[in-house]
C-alpha cells in the first residue's frame, strides 16, 4: 500500500457510453526514454505516459546526466550517445515498475561505472536473476539481496560478450535488458524465447537505427553502433484501453469507442481471448505510427461465455488476466486459465488477488491453480470490501467489477492506479451513465 492510502467507493452504473482515449503504452514510453537517452541527438516524444512508473525511468536517466524536458505535451530528450551516460550521485529508485529495474539492469551492465537499483516494497519482492543471471554469463558484475536475486541490484559497471540464450520464460522485460546489454556487448547477442513476448524493443531498437536481427521466436543484437535521436508517437496502451473493453462488454446495453489503441500482435492477446468468449470487438481505421500499429476499438455489450485460455495467448494477453478474471466470472459457463505462472510475480500474486477478491465480491466458486485458475461464471455479483493489495491493474479491475455489482464496492486503496493509468477514474466517470 502506498503511504497515504486513498480509499474509493465505486457504484454501479446504468450503462458505458461515448468516446474515449486512453493514455500513451507503458512500455514504449520506457524504451522511448531509454533509446532517447543513449542516441545521439534529440528525441521528441508525444502521448508519453506521465504514470509513476514511466517518471522512474525518467528520473533515473536524469540522474545519470540525461537533460530530459517535458511541456506537458512533448517529452525532449537529448540524447548523450552509447557511451555518454555518467555515474549516478546516488541510488536509483524504480519505485513500482519490473520493466525500469530489468532493462535498467541489463543497460547498466555495460557502462563504464557503479549503480545501484532499488523500488518500493513490491518490486524489492520481485525476482531478479532471470536477468541477473544471463547477464552474469555476458560478463556483467551484480550483486544483489537473496544472492543477488532480489533488489536492491548493485552494479559494477564490466566489459561484456555476447551469449546465445535460450529463455526459459516469454519475457520482454527478460528480453530487453539482454538486448540493452548487447548494445555494449562484443559480437552479438541473441536471445530465444519459448513463445514471442512484445515486441516493442525490437521494433524501436530497429527505429533508432541499431542492429539488429528479429526472428519469430527472438532477437539479435550486434553492439557497438550509434542510435540516432527519433519523433516518436505512442500509441494508447492497450493494457489500459482493457479495463474499458471488459467494462462495456459486462454492463448490457454499453457501446464505447476507444480511439487511438496500440494493437502491436503481441499485445493483442486480451482482444482475440474477448472475442473467443463471445465479445463485440471491432477495430477501426488501422494504421501504422512509429513503426507500431495502431487501431480504434468499437465495443458493445455482449453474453459472454467461459473458454480456455493457456500456450501462446497468455504472453500476449499477460497484463490483462486481472481484467479478464473480471469478465469471466460474469460470463455463462467455465473458463479455465493455464500457463500463466508469470502472474503470481507481478507486482502482487495476480491469481491469488483476483480470486480471493472475486470471492468477496459474490462470484461464483473459483479454483486457484498452481498456474491459473478455473472459474464458474454467475449472472450477477453482489459487492464488498476488497483489497487492491498495492496493485495498480487489480484496483481498476476490481473498479471494472463494480460496475456489474448490484451493490457498491469499497476498494481499500486505489493511489497504486497512478501507475500506469492517471487519469483513469476521470476516464470511467466521463463515459459511464448513472
Ligand atoms: O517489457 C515490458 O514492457 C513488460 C513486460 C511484461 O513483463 P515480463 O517481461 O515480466 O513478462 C509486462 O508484464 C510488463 O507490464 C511490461
Ligand atoms: C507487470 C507490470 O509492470 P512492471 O513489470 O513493469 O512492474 C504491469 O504493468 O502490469
Amino acid at each position: 500500500m502506498h503511504e497515504h492510502a486513498q480509499p474509493l467507493t465505486v457504484a454501479p452504473v446504468q450503462k458505458l457510453q461515448g468516446e474515449l482515449a486512453v493514455p500513451g503504452d507503458k512500455s514504449i514510453s520506457h524504451r522511448s526514454i531509454m533509446l532517447g537517452s543513449l542516441a545521439q541527438g534529440i528525441t521528441r516524444i508525444s502521448n508519453f505516459l506521465r504514470g509513476e512508473d514511466n517518471f522512474s525511468t525518467m528520473k533515473a536517466f536524469r540522474s545519470m546526466g540525461v537533460p530530459i524536458e517535458d511541456d506537458g505535451q512533448t517529452v525532449t530528450v537529448h540524447g548523450v550517445g552509447l557511451h555518454g551516460l555518467k555515474e549516478p550521485g546516488d541510488l536509483l529508485d524504480c519505485g513500482n515498475s519490473g520493466t525500469t529495474i530489468r532493462l535498467m539492469t541489463g543497460l547498466l551492465s555495460g557502462q563504464s561505472f557503479f549503480s545501484v537499483l532499488t523500488g518500493d516494497q513490491y518490486l524489492r519482492k520481485r525476482p531478479m536473476k532471470r536477468v541477473v543471471e544471463p547477464l552474469a554469463r555476458m560478463g556483467a558484475q551484480i550483486a544483489g539481496r537473496g544472492g543477488g536475486t532480489l533488489a536492491p541490484l548493485a552494479i559494477t559497471g564490466a566489459s561484456l560478450s555476447g551469449i546465445d540464450y535460450k529463455s526459459p520464460i516469454a519475457s520482454a522485460q527478460v528480453k530487453s535488458a539482454l538486448m540493452l546489454a548487447g548494445l555494449y556487448a562484443a559480437g552479438e547477442t541473441k536471445v530465444t524465447e519459448p513463445s514471442l513476448s512484445r515486441d516493442h524493443s525490437e521494433r524501436m531498437f530497429r527505429f533508432f537505427g541499431a542492429d539488429l536481427d528479429a526472428f519469430s521466436n527472438g532477437v539479435a543484437v550486434r553492439g557497438g553502433r550509434e542510435l540516432k535521436g527519433q519523433e516518436i508517437v505512442v500509441p494508447g496502451d492497450i493494457s489500459s484501453a482493457a479495463f474499458f473493453l471488459v467494462a462495456a462488454l459486462i454492463v448490457p446495453g454499453s457501446e464505447l469507442l476507444i480511439r487511438n489503441v496500440g494493437v502491436n500482435p503481441t499485445r493483442t492477446g486480451v482482444i482475440d481471448i474477448l472475442k473467443a468468449m463471445g465479445g463485440d470487438i471491432t477495430l477501426q481505421d488501422q494504421r501504422e505510427v512509429s513503426g507500431e500499429p495502431v487501431a480504434d476499438l468499437l465495443v458493445r455489450s455482449s453474453r459472454l461465455k467461459g473458454i480456455e485460455i493457456g500456450g501462446d495467448l497468455v504472453p500476449r494477453a499477460i497484463d490483462e488476466f486481472p481484467a479478464i478474471c473480471v469478465a469471466a466470472a460474469v460470463a455463462e459457463g467455465t473458463t479455465t486459465i493455464k500457463d500463466a505462472k508469470e502472474l503470481r510475480v507481478k507486482e502482487t500474486d495476480r491469481i491469488a488477488a483476483m480470486a480471493s477478491n472475486l470471492r468477496t465480491v459474490g462470484a461464483g466458486q473459483i479454483d486457484e491453480t498452481d498456474d491459473g485458475m478455473i472459474i464458474q461464471g454467475v449472472e450477477s455479483l453482489s459487492g464488498g470490501t476488497v483489497t487492491s493489495c498495492g496493485d495498480h491493474r487489480i484496483a481498476m479491475s476490481l473498479s471494472v467489477a463494480a460496475l456489474v455489482c448490484k451493490n457498491e464496492v469499497q476498494i481499500d486503496d486505489v493511489s497504486c492506479v497512478a501507475t500506469s493509468f492517471p487519469g483513469f477514474y476521470e476516464l470511467l466517470a466521463k463515459v459511464a451513465v448513472r
